[in-house]
Formats: C-alpha cells, sequence, structure tokens
C-alpha cells in the first residue's frame, strides 16, 4: 500500500497520472493449453511496458469485453501465478495489479507477490471483499452495469454519472464497513462496461464528479469502441490517436491512473501535455 501511495503523492505533486500498462494472459495461443507460450509472451510485454515508463502493470486472465464468457479462477491462477512470480523478480521497481472478480484468485495473486486487485465488479463476488480484507491489498472499485456477456445489450439510466457515483459511494460504504481502510480504496466509472457511447461521453465530461467522492480514480479508455464511434477508425484495432486524445482529457479531469496499452505512445503524449498543462499551474500565479 505504501508504494502506491507514494506513487499516487508523486502524481499530485507533479501533477502527472500513474500509467498503468495492461497485459492480458489469455489462451490465444493454438498449441493445446499454451501456458508456456501465453506466460513468456506476457513477461516480455510487461517488461517493454515497464521499460517504456510504465508504474504498474495490469495483469488479467480473463476478458471481460462485452460478450466475453467467464473465466474459472482455477484457470486465472493457473495463467496468472507464474506471471506475477516471475515479475515480482524480474521488475521489482514495478506495481502488479491482477485484474479479476474472483475470491480466489485475489489471495493466489496477493500470495505471489501482486500489489493491487483491480475488481470490475466492485467487491461484490462471492467472499471478494473478505479475501481483499485479509490480503492487506488496495483494490480498485469499478462500476459495471450487468455482466461482460449482456451489459452492452440495452445500457439504460436515469443519469449515467449520478447513478454510477452513487454505486461506488454505495461501494465505498459497504467496504469501508466491512473493515477497509480509507487507503486501500481506489474507483473507477467503468467506461465500456454496460454504458452506450453517449454513457460514456457523459462520464469523461464529467469525471470531475467522481473525484468528490475523494479517493483516487482510475480510467480506462485504451482502445474502446466508443472512440471508433466517434472518431475516424485509421487502424481500426489500436484507435491510438482517438486513445491518446480520451487518456490526456482524462488527465485534465483529475484521473489519477490512466489504463493504456500503448505505454510508450501514452508517456510521450504525457510528457508534451504535462510540459504545457505544468506551465499552466505556473501561470496561474501571475
Ligand atoms: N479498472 C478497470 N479495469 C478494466 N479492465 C478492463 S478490460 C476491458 C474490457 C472491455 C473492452 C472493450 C469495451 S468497449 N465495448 O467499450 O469497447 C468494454 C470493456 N477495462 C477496465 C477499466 O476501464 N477499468
Amino acid at each position: 500500500v505504501e508504494r502506491l501511495h507514494t506513487l499516487l503523492r508523486d502524481a499530485e505533486q507533479t501533477g502527472r497520472p500513474l500509467v498503468m500498462g495492461i497485459v492480458n494472459v489469455t489462451d490465444d495461443s493454438f498449441s493445446g493449453d499454451g501456458l508456456k507460450g501465453d506466460t513468456a509472451a506476457a513477461i516480455a510485454q510487461a517488461k517493454a511496458q515497464a521499460a517504456a515508463g510504465a508504474d504498474i502493470i495490469d495483469l488479467g486472465a480473463e476478458s471481460t469485453r462485452p460478450g466475453a464468457a467467464p473465466v474459472s479462477f482455477q484457470q486465472e491462477i493457473h495463467r496468472l501465478v507464474p506471471v506475477i512470480e516471475a515479475l515480482r523478480h524480474d521488475l521489482p521497481q514495478t506495481l502488479l495489479s491482477v485484474d479479476t472478480r474472483n475470491a480466489g484468485t485475489m489471495r493466489a495473486a496477493a500470495v505471489a507477490g501482486a500489489h493491487l486487485i483491480n475488481d470490475i465488479s466492485a467487491l461484490e463476488g462471492e467472499g471478494s471483499l473478505d479475501a481483499v480484507l485479509r490480503t492487506g491489498l488496495p483494490v480498485v472499485l469499478m462500476h459495471m452495469q450487468g455482466q461482460p456477456g449482456s451489459m452492452q445489450q440495452a445500457p439504460q439510466y436515469a443519469d449515467v454519472t449520478a447513478e454510477v457515483r452513487d454505486y461506488l459511494a454505495g461501494r465505498i460504504a459497504a467496504c469501508r464497513a466491512a473493515g477497509l481502510p480509507r487507503d486501500r480504496i481506489l474507483i473507477d466509472p467503468g467506461i465500456g462496461f454496460g454504458k452506450t457511447v453517449d454513457h460514456n461521453l457523459a462520464l469523461l465530461q464529467r469525471l470531475q464528479a467522481f473525484r468528490l467522492l475523494g479517493y483516487p480514480l482510475l480510467v480506462g479508455v485504451s482502445r474502446k469502441s466508443f472512440i471508433g464511434a466517434i472518431a475516424r477508425e485509421a487502424d481500426a484495432q489500436r484507435r491510438l490517436p482517438g486513445s491518446i486524445a480520451a487518456a490526456l482529457w482524462a488527465a485534465q479531469q483529475g484521473a489519477k491512473i490512466l489504463r493504456v496499452h500503448d505505454v510508450p505512445e501514452t508517456m510521450q503524449a504525457l510528457d508534451v501535455w504535462q510540459a504545457m498543462s505544468r506551465g499552466g499551474l505556473e501561470a496561474e500565479k501571475f
């Protein structure tokens, strides 16, 4: 928890958000279980992202993109633990986050040396709040409407910003009441998780509303479909310019952690943005 707070304090002082690189440890290799191949590939990708300046690496073994099917926690552990153990050794300076909804995975990840739990279901899963309490780790509480398999079919809100903020306030209260200390809670509006394009844009326009809850804000816009919906799709796979634009907007609105696929590109964009925005801070003094 201390290392994360040191980084968050630096982010506060420099006015520059932390960068969380995304590494998926999924079985997309064709050779049967293919674990070896996937482990090596994930380790190499994490090393490249750390070398490019990522402060945190977010490791996930379950795709939670729309339509994805759930993965058993045994399968998650089987894929994630070797990577966590290797990266604890190879990247001692980089914080390791684990993207999971499963209590069993949270426990195993903590034992293996993870520093942060990133839960898209905000610790609503069976036994997950208790598991995180016992691990002593900080946790990202993210909003999702519905489940990944069906969340994009008919997202529905009367006031998306108020409802997402109130949901997160409720989850914060539940975690605090169970004994989770303030300094182990981060929040995230869950861009793309049960939201239309307009819902995502409303949340991003009103990102400051989440700062009023008083917890560090994590935002994940990288390569998400709302970008393709509002912008020309130069290279549909990466949506890189749009992802960078949305990331800088989130930084401007006070996000403390940006969750991204493209670390070198995001770092360069933040270098340029910071040079101007810091200047802006100086200018305000005159
Ligand atoms: N805290 C946190 N964790 C995350 N894990 C993921 S995985 C992304 C799954 C996905 C892919 C694509 C779309 S879409 N339909 O908008 O293109 C939605 C969800 N994302 C996030 C995020 O943001 N925060």
